[in-house]
């Protein structure tokens, strides 16, 4: 059935009282600088998991900080890595186990990098919700929070049992994640039966989705060293091999002006598209002229809905992110740099294979090379690989999402995958074969990352009451599975 039960009804209604104070917490949550990137604010990102713990403790979760160690800088430099919050609430086993991935780490945001709002003040304009972490990833863990509250508040046996695990890297490449899980995958996780992320977006504005597919990434560094310090180009130049041209000529080689990757064998292991795939993507509503609207740019490399989605899902690109050591500031500085780094991915698809994408890539780097018999010196490192994650929509979890879903909105979820990585939805796959779903809350339009990031005041609350609708469709659905596992056993 569509229609909400008396107990939803209360619950949902108790949420839709409590939204101000929902929102008082997020704007605490968004005041604290938990950027993960800069160094300096490490400090911020500890604090940030320690209240989370605290307000998890306050539900009567137990919460227990895992400690990470630390890890190298650039510089040479180690810093500590913040904690990691392994929660627990409820262990009864007649009840099925739900455990909730998040994290409480920023993008770096400062006002003059053009926000129109101070980004760590929680701002509400036109019921939009402006503040970093507001949709990523802040937002979707307190609304997670707020759902269990919720039936605390009204004396509501909890449905399910709950565990939470949320870290402070994640916007840094998750470091220290992965060991973890694997540690804690007969303990922490040997009990959990579904793990649910929510830290992407829907495909569109207004109509909720479930993710079932992200795309992985292989993240490279090309150094190119010429001499020891920068040189003067009025001394200089004209003489020698310099490395900010080499290494725009090897950027250069990557990729074709139709975004074809020009690195040979890299589509050889992408899975061909069969008609019943392509049936898919017909199926899914989207607007490519909402998705260029919230982009910004004038035209796409695609026109239809399915060759653009499919080049965002299943297809591998390479982007071009940055040049470490270049002269960036505004005017003139007639320099040569000494050692430039050039930064770039490749997203991955199934089943692309990270190893052999890596040799790809590096032996072609180094022919590229090779041919302009530069005297500088090439060194290519892979900072960053994450594997491609695809589940499987037909499994339970996905149908009682579907469910909470309609009751909450009316309507039925677009299935979609998602162009970014998520890398902790493949590792929890892979290493504990669990049913792993990913259920964003935020719109199309949230801007992770940007400057106007925002999560709206509507998908906050709504997200809170789907989140609750979740635990009720998990245990009734436990209740079915059980009692079809009953009948087997009987007959
Ligand atoms: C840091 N990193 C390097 N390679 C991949 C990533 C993760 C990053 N993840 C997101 O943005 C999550 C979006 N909800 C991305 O996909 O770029
Ligand atoms: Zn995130
Ligand atoms: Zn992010």
């Amino acid at each position: 059935s569509s229609s909400s039960s008396g107990l939803e009804n209360r619950i949902f209604q108790y949420i839709d009282l409590h939204q101000n104070e929902f929102i008082q917490t997020l704007k605490e949550w968004v005041a604290v600088e938990s950027d993960s990137i800069q160094p300096q604010l490490r400090q911020e990102v500890t604090r940030m998991v320690e209240l989370t713990a605290d307000r998890l403790r306050a539900l009567g979760a137990t919460a227990e900080l895992v400690k990470l160690g630390s890890h190298k800088l650039t510089d040479g430099h180690s810093l500590l890595l913040p904690p990691l919050i392994l929660a627990e609430l409820g262990k009864d086993p007649q009840k099925p186990t739900v455990c909730f991935y998040g994290h409480v780490d920023v993008q770096p945001a400062k006002k003059e990098d053009g926000w129109k709002t101070d980004p760590y003040k929680l701002t509400e304009i036109d019921g939009n919700l402006y503040g970093r972490g507001a949709t990523d990833n802040k937002g979707p863990v307190l609304a997670w929070i707020n759902a269990v509250e919720s039936f605390r508040a009204l004396k509501l046996d909890m449905p399910v049992n709950l565990k939470f695990i949320i870290e402070g890297m994640e916007e840094a490449g998750s470091l220290g994640l992965e060991e973890v899980i694997k540690k804690e995958n007969q303990r922490f996780f040997s009990d959990v039966d579904y793990i649910v992320i929510s830290d992407n977006l829907w495909l569109n504005n207004r109509k909720p989705a479930l993710t079932y597919g992200t795309r992985g990434n292989l993240c490279f560094s090309v150094e190119v060293q010429g001499g020891q310090r920068d040189l003067h180009s009025g001394t200089f130049g004209g003489i020698i091999h310099e490395p900010m041209t080499d290494l725009i000529a090897l950027l250069d080689s990557l990729v074709d002006t139709s975004g074809r990757i020009l690195i040979p064998g890299v589509y050889d292991d992408v899975d061909s598209l069969t008609e019943e795939e392509k049936k898919l993507y017909e199926a899914i509503t989207f607007d490519p002229e909402e998705h260029k609207n919230n982009s910004g740019v004038k035209k796409f490399l695609y026109d239809t809905k399915e060759e653009i989605l499919m080049h965002l899902w299943r297809y591998p690109s390479l982007s071009i992110h940055g040049i470490e050591g270049a002269f960036h500031e505004p005017g003139i500085k007639t320099v040569i740099p000494a050692r430039v780094i050039g930064k770039f991915s490749i997203r991955q698809v199934p089943h692309m294979n990270v190893s052999v994408g890596e040799r790809q890539v590096i032996q072609y780097l180094e022919d590229v090379f090779s041919k302009r018999n530069s005297s500088n010196e090439l060194k290519v490192s892979v900072p960053i690989s994450a594997m491609p994650w695809v589940a499987d929509i037909n499994d339970p979890l996905y149908t009682a999402a579907g469910r909470a879903i309609k009751t909450v909105f009316g309507q039925d979820p677009e299935k979609i995958r998602d162009g970014a990585t998520i890398p902790i939805a493949q590792m929890f796959q892979n290493i504990t074969r669990k049913s792993v779903m990913m259920l964003p809350i935020g719109a199309a339009d949230d801007g992770e990352h940007s400057q106007k990031e925002k999560i709206s005041r509507h998908n906050y609350i709504q997200g809170t009451k789907l989140f609750a609708a979740l635990f009720l469709e998990i245990a009734k659905l436990h209740g079915q599975l059980q009692e079809a596992s009953n009948t087997k056993t009987t007959n």
